[in-house]
């Protein structure tokens, strides 16, 4: 048993343990034209981005939540176990898409020399070039000398500059989590991280894993949303595809390991970026608030899959409706409100949007982190009496995530 056991059931209950990675090197290491290798979109200015993270953090902890970091839990796993350390680096390789097999071995061997576990665990985010590898050494090939026509300073293994959002590898799900295969294999490769410290490390060893991350089907967190104890919600998104929401809801009805949860709702969200994941339009706030992304709720598509009555069993009925009908069907609450990005303003909405207006994380019911450069939606939340929590974001949105997405919640009181 765990000493400390994932417990989420809900969007909004006091958040009482939550995990951050504080963006480091990784952020900063990459040209201009390395930016789409690596899913980012932008050069950042690191001091400040991690200036803002703390201060993040430091909201966190002051509303009662312990904030832990990935990267000192998966060092404190790989010190408590040598297998971790193993567990980690093959499949981190696996992952890692060196360019030619022959260098696979001299990476691998630069990392394994890399002593210290929270070392490695930073140069492993951080990417590795060419002119890193002891390229004398070891059988000399015309392929190894010649780099597999790589330039010193271009990339073998990328930098991982979206790892500060915590949110996407896995999903806490009730006492447990699901492991994700996410979309992009560059964003892909963040899955191990936790999957390592979630096994090994003394504190979590023994968290049901609800979803393999070497399934076939594409799924991300940010698109898995916790209703109630009961009740899941998960987009139909670009990133997360119908069959790993039927492999994640059947693993939860009818798994090895028992998980309460006996409805999963999917909602078939538009595919594009300003749309990445249901998150991304639509978070709770409060009992029967949700910030919404103007435009996209009027008719929705979404199915509801039940826990059957016989073992195995799995019902699922087709729903029509707007978002507010859906999330109704969903929370149980009469008159949900949808609170729009923007005030409703287009302009403002697409603005707002785009710098995750409609991306807040709660951190009890009606209190809300948000980021302050949205001040048109803020002004509109703060009317609807939600307290906010202003979270500093000239650097951190320019990650296309707000606090939500820079956040997976371990543990938050049942509401
Ligand atoms: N849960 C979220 N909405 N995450 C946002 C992730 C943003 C990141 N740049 C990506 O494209 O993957």
């Amino acid at each position: 048993m765990a000493n400390k056991p994932i417990h989420v059931t809900s969007e909004i209950g006091a958040l009482q343990r939550v995990v951050l990675h504080r963006p480091g090197r990784e952020l900063a290491n990459m040209k201009a034209d390395e930016f789409e290798k690596c899913w980012i979109h932008d050069a950042f200015y690191l001091e400040y981005a991690q200036e803002e993270h703390d201060a993040f953090a430091n909201i966190l902890r002051e509303s009662g939540a312990e904030v832990l970091y990935m990267e000192e839990l998966l060092a404190e796993a790989m010190d408590a176990h040598p297998a971790a350390r193993t567990a980690f680096l093959d499949e981190y390789m696996a992952q890692a898409p060196v360019p030619d097999p022959q260098l696979v071995p001299l990476v691998r061997a630069k990392l394994d020399a890399i002593e210290d576990s929270r070392d490695l665990v930073d140069k492993a985010l951080a990417g590795m070039r060419l002119h890193e590898l002891d390229l004398a050494h070891g059988p000399r090939t015309l392929a190894r000398l010649e780099g597999d026509g790589l330039a010193p300073d271009d990339f073998v293994v990328y930098s991982m500059p979206s790892s500060y959002f915590s949110r996407d590898p896995i999903a806490s799900i009730g006492t447990g989590v699901a492991l994700h295969r996410m979309y992009y294999n560059q964003r892909n490769r963040e899955v191990p991280f936790y999957k390592t410290f979630l096994t090994y490390h003394p504190d979590f060893a023994g968290t049901p894993f609800w979803y393999d991350n070497h399934s076939a089907a594409h799924i991300e967190g940010g698109d898995v949303l916790n209703i109630n104890e009961t009740t899941l919600a998960v987009g139909i998104s670009e990133r997360t595809e119908a069959a790993a929401i039927d492999t994640l809801a059947r693993n939860l009805f009818w798994g090895e390991q028992p998980s309460a949860i006996d409805t999963v709702y999917a909602i078939k969200i538009p595919f594009g970026y300003e749309t990445m994941h249901l998150d991304t339009v639509c978070t709770q706030i409060d009992y029967d608030k949700f910030t919404v992304y103007p435009g996209m709720y009027d008719a929705l598509h979404a199915y509801r899959l039940r826990k059957g009555d016989n073992p195995g069993e799995v019902a699922v009925d087709e729903l029509d409706g707007s978002l507010k009908e859906i999330l109704q069907m969903a929370t149980g609450v009469d008159d949900v409100m949808l609170i729009e990005c923007g005030g409703g303003d287009p302009v403002e909405a697409s603005r707002e949007q785009w710098n995750d207006g409609s991306n807040t994380l709660a951190i009890a019911p009606g209190k809300v982190c948000v980021y302050e450069r949205n001040v048109v939606t803020n002004a509109v939340l703060d009317r609807a009496d939600i307290e906010l929590c202003i979270v500093p974001s000239e650097e951190l949105s320019r990650g296309r995530g707000g606090p939500r997405c820079m956040s997976m919640p371990f543990a938050r009181a049942d509401i």
